[in-house]
């Protein structure tokens, strides 16, 4: 068996984390209707850390947008963990957001006048596991991002670095199956850029499975698969 048949094989008994069937998305603009994602089907599987490139309007964005349950398809499914997200009401989307998914953003998207624990701590006031210590879990991801000296600092008393370090452990604090990141070293330079994306290889060898929008093709190195937009298409699926 060849290692791409050994790898399919060991996959087929898993449910993938993100499932796509015939996705499509289209936008009004004026009186005429943009489609901007045309019948994309895709599979991640648990553990994966993929790379999602391709020209500025492609639509990776919106791709993201539809796979974080930010925004809903005009045609198709998008399943994560198995569920089909179109059958849960807002509420159930929500939680399922909240618990599943970590989101990492270019901007960081820190809350200015909570310290560095108070915006890691910040989405399990709308949910969290139960019998999980929310403080102590905070107080562990920040010092696994490095960053124990400066617990109680607000966003503007550090680097943009240390701002998307906070973000990451934010994202980690319900132990989410999924991580999305949109350009997430966008805003930073090419250092502190390898200093994340070295926690994000870190977190991949955890196991965690990671889907990244990047413009730089030296950040697919860390990727296990890279996937194209193009026109609203996945080019290489
Ligand atoms: N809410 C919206 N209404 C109308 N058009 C939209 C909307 N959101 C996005 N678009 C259009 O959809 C297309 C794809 O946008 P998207 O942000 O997904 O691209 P992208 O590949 O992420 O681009 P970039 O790399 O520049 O961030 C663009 O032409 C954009 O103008």
């Amino acid at each position: 068996m060849d290692s791409k048949a050994a790898h399919d094989e060991k996959d087929r008994d898993k449910t993938p984390v993100i499932e796509l069937v015939n996705l499509c998305k289209s936008y009004h603009v004026g009186d005429m209707n943009v489609p901007i994602l045309k019948s994309i089907d895709l599979k991640v599987m648990p553990g994966e850390f993929v790379a999602i490139m391709g020209p500025s309007g492609s639509g990776k964005s919106t791709l993201m947008n539809m796979i974080g349950c930010l925004d809903r398809p005009n045609c198709g499914q998008v399943l994560l963990m198995g569920k089909d997200v179109d059958t849960l009401s807002d509420p159930e989307l929500a939680k399922l957001r909240g618990m599943e998914i970590g989101f990492v953003f270019q901007n960081f998207n820190l809350v200015p006048r909570l310290t560095t624990l108070q915006n890691v701590e910040l989405p399990t006031y709308a949910n969290k596991k139960i019998g999980v210590d929310t403080r102590e879990k905070a107080k562990e991801l920040v010092e696994m991002v490095g960053l124990k000296e400066r617990m109680n600092y607000k966003p503007s008393e550090m680097s943009g670095g240390q701002q998307q370090r906070i973000a990451i452990a934010r994202a980690l604090i319900n132990d989410p199956s999924l991580i999305l990141a949109d350009e997430p070293t966008g805003n930073l330079d090419s250092k502190t850029g390898d200093e994340i994306m070295k926690i994000f290889s870190d977190l991949h060898e955890k196991g965690r499975t990671i889907v990244m929008i990047t413009h730089d093709p030296d950040l697919t190195e860390y990727a296990d698969r890279v996937i194209y937009l193009k026109d609203g298409i996945i080019e290489n699926n």
